[in-house]
């Protein structure tokens, strides 16, 4: 069995990247946005505050005839930018792309942080990430993907993530045709919970790949590149007007450059984001400054290859081999 999901970008920045997915009997769809940094699944609800929830599509487990409370549970989760929510847990059927999971835990909320309220393209998350990084407590619940696995053709799902157009999440398969490039695979490191990986080195503007490997993780929930800042540093100095802008708390520049690609090793392949992937989106409406989509992580502990990066390629989270598949796309 397999499962295929349209996901779109949440805005012109490709700030967020937005799944259908369907909870209960009858169906409640809700747009959420699929985390491979988290491994939590949870959702706006009849139980959350009316305030907060205005604007948002909720789950309402009362009106599904499958939804049952898992008693005693509850959860409470932090983001790597400081947003947040809690709540308690239902167990109810979770349809995906076609590919259901009948008894997944479904996180409901009764506290979302300020940014969740304010951000009504969403509805809440999946966590696509580890078991061992799921927030329920007494007891953890496996995430939809981990519920799924054991059913589907091969233990393993695939982003396709597009700049302004409709990409995918593909689960049990490896749909080759989305690439132009060979997958090259590396082990992951589930141990954190989310998506870790070494790239073998990096290039600005299509020079040779340096041998400095860099640590870090995939994580479609985070918008940008995130690396150290000698990288970062290397990759500016080739854009002219270039500089770091407190009030956006990152490097800006004249939206009219013509920026240089960046490119990264892994697996023994080599991927190259276009300089136009690099390039973010202006910093207000209408502004010719424009926000760069490569960013320092210095001030987070770890590197990240967030959305500006998986942009770029066909990747394959394989569960069943604990690795990660990179194709340039
Ligand atoms: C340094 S991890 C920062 C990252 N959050 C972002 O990337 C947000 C995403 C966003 C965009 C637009 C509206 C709302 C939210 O966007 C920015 O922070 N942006 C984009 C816009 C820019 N102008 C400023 C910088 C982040 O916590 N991701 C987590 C998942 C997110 C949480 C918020 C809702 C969307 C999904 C998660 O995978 C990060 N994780 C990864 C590993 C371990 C723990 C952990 O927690």
């Amino acid at each position: 069995q397999t499962g295929s999901a349209n996901t779109n970008p949440s805005d012109s920045a490709d700030d967020e990247y937005i799944t259908s997915v369907s909870i209960g009997t009858p169906a409640q769809v809700l747009p959420l946005d699929f985390d491979t940094g988290s491994s939590d699944l949870w959702v706006f609800s009849s139980e959350t505050p009316k305030s907060s929830a205005s604007g948002h599509v909720t789950y309402s487990p009362s009106k599904s005839s499958t939804a049952k409370k898992l008693s005693g549970s509850t959860w409470s989760i932090k983001y790597g930018d400081k947003s947040s929510s809690s709540g308690d847990v239902y167990t109810d059927v979770v349809t995906i792309g076609g590919f259901s999971v009948k008894t997944q835990a479904v996180e409901s909320a009764t506290k979302v942080s300020t940014q969740f309220v304010q951000d009504t393209l969403i509805s809440g998350l999946v966590g696509l990430g580890f078991d061992i990084g799921n927030q329920v407590s007494p007891r953890p619940q496996k995430t939809w993907f981990s519920n799924a696995a054991s059913s589907l053709a091969e233990p393993l799902f695939t982003a396709d993530l597009r700049h302004q157009e409709t990409g995918s999440y593909n689960f049990g398969f490896i749909d080759t045709s989305l690439a132009k490039g060979t997958i090259g695979y590396t082990p992951a490191d589930g141990s954190e919970g989310y998506w870790g990986f070494t790239a073998t080195g990096y290039s600005v503007g299509g020079a040779k790949l340096n041998r400095n490997s860099i640590t870090g993780i995939a994580d479609t929930g985070t918008t940008l590149l995130l690396l150290p800042d000698n990288i970062v540093d290397a990759y500016y100095n080739n854009v002219e007007s270039a500089e770091y802008d407190d009030s956006q708390e990152g490097v800006v520049f004249d939206c009219s450059e013509d920026l240089p690609s960046f490119s990264f090793g892994v697996g023994g392949q080599t991927i190259t984001i276009s300089g136009d992937l690099l390039n973010l989106t202006p910093i207000e409406e209408g502004s010719s400054t424009c926000f760069g989509g490569l960013q320092s992580s210095s001030d987070i502990g770890t590197n990240i290859f967030g959305d500006v990066a998986l942009k770029a390629a066909l990747v394959v989270f394989d569960l069943g081999n604990e690795r990660l598949g990179w194709a340039q796309k």
